[in-house]
């Protein structure tokens, strides 16, 4: 078991990691994620030994390895550690990587087979593909008996294709190993995908940690809203667990009296209407989806993802509803007289050419519906 409890860590005057807490059970996967320079390299390298913390505790497995006058080397800590660079002996087979000073043979042929290398054990690692080189970098942690892994982006330097397959692979041999992982990366679909648990930094602070599917659906902060997956937002007026927006009422949960409602692509519909309450701005197609860029009388730009054989061109008007069938998470209206609360922006999608970067301020959506 991993114990991280109140984790500052500082380089001259920059504050890369803020009062951090979070534990990783016994066989538990938890991811970090959260934008570049958000401090999550940092916390991996401190729970390695890599970097001393300035205030805070790490425990492995009930020891104490950095805490107020203790500092255990990294070579102690019975860590295993997993980079994207892949770290392998070049002169050495894949069976001399894997079992890199241990005594024992069994654990290296264990893994060797368990992740498909047993014809690769007498390859070097120039003869190896991107993610064969991963794997031997894995089956050389898990071969070691470590009491947790920690991972770097681990799929970062592979391609898209291979990245997908792999992921599912090194998930199943950490579950096999039933140890607990600590897996940092800035792949948000990775992060959901992967963690049992997903821990969203921002500004070097854990903004959330829960299950993947609590933190997208009820994002602890806006940041979280914003930062996992398509985020739009409808003002409204929350009361006895329903918000009445612009576009129909829904169950909500969070905030109540005039909040912003979050809604994610599929959690709205629309359908052509003459006297709709919207107007098609783009449509992207996605292969097996449709994503379309609907303004609303309200004043509000919302995404929605539909069936690929839905048609709808920019100038369409369209009517739109609440489709979700979960209550929406609804988080206080950002007040223009307060400078520490933001005013939302829609975001900017990549690649559809004319999105809305405007503001939206609560009040403009609220006197255009
Ligand atoms: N060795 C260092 N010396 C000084 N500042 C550092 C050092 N390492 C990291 N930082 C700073 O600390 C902050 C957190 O960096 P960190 O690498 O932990 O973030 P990250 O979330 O892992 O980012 P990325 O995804 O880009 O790796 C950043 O502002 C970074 O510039």
């Amino acid at each position: 078991m991993l114990e991280i409890d109140k984790l500052n860590v500082t380089y001259g005057d920059e504050v890369a990691v803020r009062d951090v807490s979070l534990t990783a059970a016994e066989g538990e996967i938890v991811t970090l994620l959260g934008p570049t320079g958000c401090g999550k390299t940092t916390t991996l390298r401190v729970v390695a030994g890599l970097v001393p913390p300035t205030s805070g505790t790490v425990r492995i497995g009930g020891r104490t390895v950095s805490g107020p006058s203790v500092f255990v080397p990294p070579e102690q800590r019975r860590t295993g550690l997993v980079f994207q660079d892949f770290a392998l002996f070049p002169h050495l087979t894949v069976a001399q990587n894997v079992g890199f000073r241990l005594r024992r043979s069994d654990p290296v042929d264990h893994w060797l087979e368990w992740l498909g290398l047993g014809a690769q054990r007498d390859a070097y690692p120039e003869e190896l593909s991107g993610g064969q080189k991963q794997r031997v970098a894995l089956a050389r942690c898990l071969a070691h008996q470590p009491e947790l892994v920690l991972l770097d982006e681990p799929l970062s330097n592979l391609d898209a294709s291979l990245k997908d397959s792999l992921r599912w692979e090194i998930r199943a041999a950490l579950k096999e190993a039933g140890v607990p992982a600590i897996w940092v990366t800035h792949d948000q679909s990775e992060a959901l995908s992967i963690g049992d648990r997903v821990g969203v930094m921002h500004d070097g602070r854990l903004e959330q940690i829960a299950p993947p599917e609590e933190c997208f659906r009820d994002p602890a902060t806006r940041f979280v809203a914003e930062f996992l997956g398509e985020a739009s937002f409808l003002a409204g007026e929350a009361a006895d667990g329903t918000v009445t927006t612009p576009i129909g009422q829904a169950p909500g949960h969070g905030a109540m009296g005039s909040v912003e409602a979050l809604v994610r692509p599929d959690d709205l519909a629309l359908q052509a209407a003459e006297a709709g309450n919207g107007v098609v701005a783009w449509s992207r197609y996605e292969g097996g989806s449709r994503l379309f860029g609907v303004d609303l009388q309200c004043g509000a730009r919302v995404r929605i993802r539909t069936n690929h054989e839905v048609h709808h061109a920019p100038g369409d008007r369209v009517a739109v509803t609440i489709a979700a069938g979960h209550g929406l998470a609804l988080f206080p209206a950002a007040r223009e007289e307060d400078p520490d609360q933001p005013t939302h922006a829609v975001q900017p999608f990549p690649g559809s050419g004319d999105e809305a970067t405007e503001a939206l301020t609560p009040t403009a959506a609220r006197s255009g519906g």
